[in-house]
């Protein structure tokens, strides 16, 4: 029992206990994660790396409560996501965690201000603070004058800047990155890593990030080397 998330260190932000994942292919089972444990404090930058294939946006995934494991559980805070219904881990997702993936998924038919303001409105912020906020930390990420610029309007580099801005608006305890600077230029993402770090200095804020980027992935407190399922001990390893 003393290895459970209950007894996690009040610090802990995310665990995760023996998480399996398999999926169904033709005639076959797969198993994608093998049994994996992982425990996240607060204000700890992560990074998950490995092979195309390894399992690391299926974890990233299962850990934000966006998919469900096979088996095995995931706690966030004091709450353990298998036992909510997919309506209450929106509202947890909403409050406490941000996402960033690879391909933004920016509302098209907004503007960048409104696609920031969008997880404030939905979490019942009224609509001046919303506004008052979302422009602030579009100040942040350097893009003051893009707020009215719909997502076609703006470049790759400014969609993802935008979208970061999205999923740090709620200042939320940990933030979910998938491939946060792969399809930027060297400048813009080391913009990007001094954005995250500035954030984790200033809020506290956890990161989990799957990356290619070695820049990026030395960054962080600990890498994490995904491997047939498992993490791995690897050359270089952090942790
Ligand atoms: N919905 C699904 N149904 C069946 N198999 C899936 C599904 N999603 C992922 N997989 C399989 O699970 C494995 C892990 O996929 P995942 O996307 O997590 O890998 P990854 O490490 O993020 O890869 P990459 O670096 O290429 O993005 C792959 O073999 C993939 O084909």
């Amino acid at each position: 029992m003393t290895d459970t998330p209950q007894n996690a260190k009040p610090s802990t932000v995310l665990a995760c206990r023996r998480l399996v994942k398999t999926y169904r292919q033709g005639p076959q089972e797969v198993r994608v994660l093998n049994g994996i444990d992982l425990t996240i404090g607060a204000g700890e930058t992560v990074a998950i790396v490995g092979a195309s294939g390894a399992g690391k946006s299926t974890l990233l995934n299962i850990l934000g409560g966006l998919d469900l494991p096979s088996s095995g559980e995931v706690q966030l805070l004091d709450n353990f996501l298998n036992e909510l219904n997919e309506k209450q881990r929106g509202t947890l997702r909403n409050q406490y965690m941000g996402f960033v993936y690879q391909f933004h998924h920016l509302l098209p038919e907004f503007t960048a201000l409104e696609n920031v303001m969008m997880p404030m409105l939905i979490g019942g912020c009224a609509k001046p603070e919303a506004k008052q906020r979302a422009q602030a930390i579009l100040d942040d990420v350097g893009l003051s004058n893009r707020g009215r610029h719909k997502p076609a309007e703006l470049s790759g580099g400014e969609r993802q800047r935008v979208a970061i801005a999205r999923a740090l608006v709620t200042n939320p305890r940990v933030v979910f990155m998938d491939e946060p600077t792969g399809n930027l230029d060297t400048r813009t993402a080391k913009s990007i890593q001094d954005l995250m770090a500035g954030l984790n200095q200033r809020l506290n804020t956890s990161f989990v990030i799957v990356t290619h980027d070695e820049q990026l992935a030395s960054s962080m407190d600990r890498t994490l080397f995904l491997a047939d399922g498992s993490f791995v001990p690897a050359v270089g390893t952090v942790s």
